[in-house]
């Protein structure tokens, strides 16, 4: 699918019908969501692969990895109103994407709801995981994007890779917490990220913030994968 088309097809995912600021609840403009995906199928391929989509809000990068052709798609938030409205995008959308009640960030969170209580160790199913994680620069969510990040390379099969979003002042930040959880990061592009005034502490109009798209994929996918090494949680 050409990137026109599926910011088309993107530009009718609804979102939170009252979002909560202190879930960093900020849609992905559907042109960065595009371009994200087809990043993401480029370099690891969407056809037939096992997705997750961690925070997703009404599930914009979710159903858009199923429009490309994911065999099926784990969605999760914490928020059950944001799943409510992802449930009706699935259903409008008719593609193979199912959703999942749970906190990313928990210790015992996402992995072990989806794989048991060994999914951290033994290296989770998920090719692909695509999130726009709480930037957790805000006092509420302190610490949620590194424990996202974390969640996501859990979830991953070994060789598998995270699509992330982060804030660019956290760059170095964020290249030592996934090498410390066991992946090899890097920055796929820079980009400004429209804020639009939602919640009552937005002054202006909207904000731009300067963010870093990362690919970080999971170690042990070559030959070593047999005895690869417990990912720290
Ligand atoms: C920045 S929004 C991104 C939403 C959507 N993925 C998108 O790209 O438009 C972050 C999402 O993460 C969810 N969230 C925040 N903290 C969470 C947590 N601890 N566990 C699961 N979901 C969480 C929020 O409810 C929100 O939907």
């Amino acid at each position: 699918m050409k990137l026109k088309q599926l910011v088309g097809e993107l530009q009718g995912v609804q979102t939170w019908r009252h979002p909560k600021s202190e879930l960093e609840q900020y849609p992905t403009p559907p042109d960065i969501a595009a371009h994200m995906l087809l990043a993401a199928d480029a370099e690891d391929g969407l056809e037939d692969a096992l997705v997750a989509d961690l925070g997703c809000g009404g599930g914009v990068l979710g159903i858009g990895a199923a429009l490309l052709g994911a065999a099926h798609v784990l969605a999760v938030d914490l928020d059950p109103a944001a799943l409510e409205v992802a449930a009706e995008n699935v259903e409008e959308f008719e593609v193979p994407v199912s959703l999942l009640g749970c906190d990313v960030g928990a210790p015992s969170g996402v992995a072990d709801a989806e794989g048991g209580a060994d999914a951290g160790a033994a290296g989770g199913a998920f090719d692909i995981v695509l999130m726009n994680p709480p930037f957790g620069t805000r006092n509420e969510s302190h610490g949620a994007d590194v424990a996202f990040l974390q969640a996501g390379l859990r979830l991953c099969r070994p060789g598998g890779a995270v699509y992330s979003l982060h804030k660019t002042s956290t760059r170095p930040f964020i290249a030592k917490k996934a090498a410390e959880a066991g992946g090899e990061a890097s920055v796929v592009a820079e980009l400004r990220f429209e804020i639009p005034r939602m919640y009552k502490h937005h002054r202006q109009p909207s904000k731009d913030v300067a963010v870093d798209f990362w690919r970080v994929q999971r170690g042990g996918g070559g030959e070593e994968a047999e005895g690869e090494e417990e990912v720290p949680s």
